[in-house]
């Protein structure tokens, strides 16, 4: 069986000008299968974030090839490169930021039927959606459909933020530190939806985050980030309580520090 994603000696340079460049991502290689949650770990500014924007098409690349399900997306131009949002959907951090204020929750979950086009003319079939949409948040349609996001907590936002990906039913999902954001019960809770989904429709992810304890129980593998470079990569578990790099060896020692001093 293909792959769903698969990426391919990905590099990516930032820099103020074409002499003063810093490579933030030094060929990136890894693949992904259909209903696979995998967890892309590493500390602040080790690019995590910029491979899953690359993937997303909301960065560009310098170099390196990405195939979903078989098809190179980073060639793709304009409405070719636009139509793969159905399919490939992104979780923001922030669920304040992310969602207009102008707008009602039914018509932010709608957003990306009308941006895709999809059920065009087909007003029941999108209020259906967004209903089922909402539903499989745990948002109950008739209570939150015409509310505002300022009318909601944050963990009731970041729920509409998972709705809003859910809508299109995407094959994959990225979450960038889609948690972060959350005391720990609603992070909890959170990635139970977002399992649940997994479970329900096959849904896979690529959980971006610096917290390797939230990828305990969620994410099936896990690829270790350093400074651009993949250092590890394998079952969470076996790295959780294996690991081979001193570098993911000391994440896990930051995590265990963290777990002592709980209760200081
Ligand atoms: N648009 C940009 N212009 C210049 N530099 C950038 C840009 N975006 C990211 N960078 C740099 O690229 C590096 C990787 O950033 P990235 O956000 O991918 O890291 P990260 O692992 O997701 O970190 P964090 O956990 O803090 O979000 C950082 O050094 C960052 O400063």
């Amino acid at each position: 069986m293909t792959s769903l994603l698969e990426v391919k000696d990905l590099e990516k340079a930032f820099g103020r000008s074409k002499d003063v460049q810093v490579n933030v991502l030094k060929s990136v290689s890894f693949s992904l299968k259909h209903g696979e949650i995998i967890g892309l770990i590493g500390a602040s500014g080790a690019g995590k974030s910029t491979i899953g924007r690359i993937i997303a098409g909301l960065e560009t690349a310098n170099a390196g090839q990405i195939f979903f399900e078989g098809q190179e997306i980073l060639s793709l131009k304009g409405k070719e490169r636009r139509s793969l949002a159905k399919y490939i959907q992104m979780v923001f951090q922030d669920p304040y930021e992310a969602l207009s204020s102008r707008m009602k929750i039914g018509q932010l979950v709608a957003e990306p039927l009308v941006i895709q086009g999809i059920d065009k003319g087909n007003k029941e079939k999108r209020i259906e959606k967004v209903r089922r949409a909402l539903n499989s948040v745990t948002l109950d349609p008739d209570k939150y459909i015409d509310r505002y996001p300022h009318e909601l907590s944050g963990g009731e936002r970041q729920r509409v933020g998972l709705a809003r990906a859910f809508v299109c039913e995407p094959k994959l999902i990225i979450a960038d530190e889609p948690t972060s954001m959350l005391d720990t019960s609603l992070r909890l809770e959170l990635l139970a939806l977002m399992k649940k989904m997994n479970e329900y429709n096959q849904v896979s992810y690529l959980f971006v985050t610096h917290d390797i304890a939230l990828t305990q129980g969620f994410c099936d593998r896990l690829i270790v980030l350093q400074q651009g470079e993949i250092v590890e990569e394998g079952k969470t578990k076996d790295i959780i309580e294996n690991p081979q790099h001193p570098y993911t060896q000391s994440l896990i020692d930051a995590l265990l520090i963290l777990e002592n001093h709980k209760g200081d």
